[in-house]
């Protein structure tokens, strides 16, 4: 029996989603998305194997729904879900990087007989939109569930089994808990981020070059306030009070660097940032930490030890690689090397090093 599944939301999660269950035997994938464009790309790029342009028409024959939008319109989509014509044994699910509010609806959806499991994988990009969706972006990345208490285990086994094909570590927390760590390690940070862009944007003219000289270290940090705005701004209004806790550790935080900065002796200044170091170092690197790919493809040509060739090249130039892996081996002379590296200065000076020493061209997609 063929299972159907409906993506609502056809960016670069849930198309990434959609890719990803490509894989899954006798799966249908159909999609939804409220822009046109995204929903011809769809089509056209195989992300899905049918496009509909109202999802309420195929409500009544799918066994899974996924949402793939931003939070706010994740939850009008769930308001109007409580209308729908679905199946009994329908699991709608989503994708959302905040999980209290939504799960406060997924209540009243249980009160009428619908089963929500609350899913965020916790990997992505500042890129969005279906044309940045891969099939392996949540590989080796946490995805974390957050089933209302007493959901039933044949739910869970089930909303598993089809995202065991996304290659991700599926794990359950509270919506609580969720909201708190991913407030930590994702949410504060994409504030300072942006706060940071502002404040080099109220620089007064005085010194113009200053934009020109923000390339690594501010880039790095500020990469993910490129991210789409109104993601952030859902996101931001769903998390509000976690946002304004950590906002106040931080401004703690800041209390002390000033008074490091203004009394602190060179030996208090030294110990502040090794500390910061030793923490940030013993961060795991795949395995459940926050995974953007900066990949860069190398076109290598095909003779024994080419790959180990490069990985070498890499290494003497102490530079880190987190995945590797060859996505078209063309039957001819060129081989597609993509290598992810860790940022996007890592990845420059990757391409410098591959070009200039051993004379390979490299592309970024
Ligand atoms: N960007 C990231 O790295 C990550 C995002 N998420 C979450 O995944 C969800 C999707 O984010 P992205 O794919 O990054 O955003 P995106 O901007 O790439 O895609 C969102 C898609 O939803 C569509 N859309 C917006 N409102 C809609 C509506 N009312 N009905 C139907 N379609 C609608 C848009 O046209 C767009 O194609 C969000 O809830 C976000 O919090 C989760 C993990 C990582
Ligand atoms: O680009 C990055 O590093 C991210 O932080 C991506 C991201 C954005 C939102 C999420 O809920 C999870 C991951």
């Amino acid at each position: 029996m063929t299972r159907k599944v409906l993506v609502i939301g056809l960016g670069l999660i849930g198309g990434s989603i959609a890719l990803a269950l490509q894989k899954a035997p006798n799966t249908k994938i159909i999609g939804y998305d409220m822009d046109e464009t995204t929903r011809e790309h769809a089509k056209t790029l195989n992300i899905v194997h049918d496009i509909v342009t109202n999802p309420q028409d195929v409500a009544a024959e799918v066994d899974i729904i996924i949402f793939g939008t931003p939070v706010n319109a994740t939850l009008e989509w769930m308001e109007q879900l409580k209308t729908w014509p679905l199946k009994n044994k329908v699991i709608v699910t989503d994708t959302g990087s905040t999980k209290k509010m939504i799960m406060q609806k997924a209540g009243e959806l249980r009160e009428l007989g619908i089963t929500f499991i609350g899913g965020h994988p916790m990997a992505g990009s500042h890129k969005s939109g279906v044309l940045a969706a891969k099939a392996h972006l949540f590989e080796n990345a946490y995805y974390m569930l957050t089933p209302l208490a007493g959901e039933e285990i044949i739910n869970m086994a089930q909303l598993e089994s089809l995202l065991k094909f996304t290659h991700a570590k599926v794990v359950s927390v509270s919506a609580r808990e969720h909201d708190h760590m991913t407030a930590v390690v994702s949410h504060f940070p994409h504030v300072i981020a942006a706060s940071l862009v502002h404040q080099l944007g109220g620089e007064n003219g005085e010194y113009p070059m200053t934009r020109s000289l923000a390339a690594g270290g501010f880039r790095d940090v500020t990469r993910i306030a490129s991210s789409n705005p109104i993601l952030w701004r859902d996101i931001t209004l769903q998390n509000r009070d976690e946002l304004v806790a950590q906002l106040e550790g931080w401004q703690s935080e800041m209390n002390r660097v000033k008074e490091l900065l203004l009394n602190g002796s060179s030996a208090d200044i030294e110990n502040y940032f090794a500390i910061a170091k030793e923490l940030r170092d013993e961060l795991p690197i795949s395995a459940g930490a926050m995974f953007t790919s900066f990949d860069l493809y190398v076109d290598v040509p095909d003779y024994p030890g080419v790959i180990s060739e490069v990985t070498g090249l890499l290494a003497d130039e102490k530079i880190s690689i987190t995945n590797l892996r060859i996505v078209e081996s063309r039957e001819d002379v060129f081989g597609i090397l993509v290598i992810s590296l860790q940022s996007e200065s890592d990845r420059e000076r990757a391409a410098a090093c591959i070009q200039q020493r051993a004379k390979f061209e490299t592309y970024i997609s």
